[in-house]
């Protein structure tokens, strides 16, 4: 009887799969429960990252195919043609998100609603979001506002490390500078201080763990569900990430809970022009007095959340990535270098104002972005009105994205695609290609902190490279991924020398 059930159940649920594999486009035979984790993790060993596994199957499969996560379906976009087709043309049907259950477990209330803007959606994704880039570019995003924030923080940062050279030189710990200064750029639009020596013990304690949780996390970490945490076995792996989780949301809600304390003993006052994200979250309140709608204290404690969490690790492991490719290409550093003092004369900052007359520098932070491509898999979306593409009518509800890290390493857009070379964005085809680099996404639900991440990347390493001159550490130089099964793509931790240059 039991065999029996098992068969009934395991034949419907084949029924089911079979029916939707027939509405959607093309793709491997998915296993059942496992959908196609079997192909993707046999080509991710075999070729050497997930990335090259997710071209082996655009090869078969063509450039827009169906994978399956598990039991879920999705929709994989694999040139930026078939990606502005569905992002762009047909944009608002593709506004839904679906993230995996173990990013949501902090974005989710007691009833099962998300907050915040990376995994929200409808009412409460448009609002939040707007408010998010409201408030970001009243703070100056893009604008020269928000160079100065970003010269402060390196400044700050940078003094430091100069006090500790001996003989001009230091030997540092480059994730540990990337973090420190995109960390407090992000910390102080949202809570209003930086990481000075007092507050750096906790902050490198949640970012350790995050770290380790990402170089952890493979695509088999989508299949977590809640229900896990009553299985002795998958448990381990839910409280795992708790772990490295729970410290990002406690810290945030000790930082609201810290600012209304101060605000009802008057030590801190609301002014009209908010200091930071917090301020103008509770300013916003202020003025829908008792009909806050969307805007509730769970929607301030998951905006921070988000912001705070996608705000710095991509900027800093992009940073990173640009020094560990630089150092690996000593030329394309000099010419950075040339470029760059020839417009500042070595006696002032560069600025953003500096773009125009930088082509060098700017197709070289381009570069790095593609060639980094810190994202093996990007993050879903959800179709939420009638679409199609080539030729199949989405149902509402389908996973669909666009995948960057095939889109940014296309070698049929970008020629030679290993190679690290900034100068194929100054060509006469440059500008198509420019447009063809999509890091931040594409569409709707594109990255909103994208002018901010452009302008870090710009004025941080640009200073960097016109105060220092770096070479590699003899004994931890730049050198391989920290993890070929990881959703995300970073570089091993590594050390280089900075050697002040005197003016
Ligand atoms: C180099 C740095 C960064 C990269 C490469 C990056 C990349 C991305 C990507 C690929 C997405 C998903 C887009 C999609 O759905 O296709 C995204 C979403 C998002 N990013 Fe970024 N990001 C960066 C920096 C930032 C910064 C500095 C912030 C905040 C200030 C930020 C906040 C967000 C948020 C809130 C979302 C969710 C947007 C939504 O669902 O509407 N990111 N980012």
């Amino acid at each position: 009887m039991f065999f029996l059930l098992i068969v009934v159940i395991l034949t419907t649920y084949a029924l089911f799969q079979y029916q939707l594999m027939r509405k959607l486009p093309p793709g491997p035979i998915p296993f059942l429960f496992f959908g196609n984790f079997p192909h993707l993790f046999y080509y991710c060993v075999r070729k050497g990252g997930f990335a090259k596994a997710l071209r082996e199957i655009q090869k078969s499969y063509g450039d827009v195919h169906t994978l399956w996560l598990g039991p879920m379906p999705f929709v994989n976009l694999c040139t930026f043609e078939k990606a502005k087709e569905l992002m762009v043309n047909q944009g608002h049907t593709q506004l839904g998100r679906f993230t995996a259950p173990f990013i949501r477990l902090n974005q989710t209330d007691e009833f099962g609603k998300t907050w915040g803007i990376i995994s929200s959606t409808d009412e409460t994704w448009l609002e939040h979001r707007r408010f998010a880039l409201h408030t970001l570019r009243n703070f100056g995003m893009g604008r020269n506002l928000m160079e100065g924030r970003i010269i402060e923080e390196l400044d700050y940062q940078l003094n430091e490390l100069d006090q500790r050279m001996v003989d001009g030189k230091a030997e540092i710990l480059v994730a540990k500078l990337t973090d420190l200064i995109v960390g407090s750029v992000i910390n102080r639009l949202l809570f209003g201080y930086r990481f000075d020596p007092p507050r750096r013990e906790y902050f490198f304690k949640i970012k350790t763990r995050m770290e380790r949780m990402i170089n952890n996390t493979t695509p088999l970490d989508f299949m977590i569900r809640d229900w896990w945490k009553y299985v002795p076995l998958l448990s381990w792996r839910l409280n795992t990430i708790h772990e490295a989780i729970d410290p990002i949301i406690e810290y945030v809600r000790e930082n609201i809970k810290r600012r209304k304390e101060e605000l009802k003993t008057g030590e801190y006052v609301l002014g009209e022009e908010p200091e930071d994200f917090i301020d103008a979250y509770l300013i916003e309140q202020k003025k829908r007095g008792t009909d806050l709608g969307e805007m509730t204290a769970q929607g301030l404690l998951v905006d921070l959340h988000d912001l705070w969490l996608a705000g710095q690790e991509t900027t800093s492991v992009t940073l990173q990535w640009a020094l560990h490719l630089l150092l690996r290409h000593p030329t394309v550093m000099k010419k950075c270098k040339e470029e760059i003092l020839r417009e500042t004369s070595g006696n002032r900052n560069l600025s953003l104002n500096d773009r125009q007359t930088t082509p060098y520098f700017v197709a070289t932070c381009t570069e790095v972005q593609r060639h980094a491509s810190i994202l093996n898999f990007n993050l879903w979306r959800t179709t939420n009105g009638p679409s199609s593409i080539d030729g199949y009518d989405l149902p509402i509800g389908t996973l669909t994205t666009a995948q960057i890290s095939l889109i940014l390493s296309d070698p049929e857009t970008f020629k030679q695609t290993q190679e690290f070379d900034p100068s194929r964005y100054l060509n006469e085809n440059g500008k198509s290609l420019f447009e063809k680099t999509i890091p931040f996404g594409i569409g709707k639900r594109s990255c909103p902190g994208e002018s901010l991440a452009k302008a870090e990347i710009y004025l941080i390493l640009g200073n960097i490279l016109t105060r220092y001159n770096i070479t590699p550490s003899e004994t931890n130089p730049p050198k391989g991924i920290a993890s070929l099964l990881s959703v995300g793509h970073r570089p091993n931790r590594f050390s280089a020398v900075f050697e002040k240059i005197e003016i």
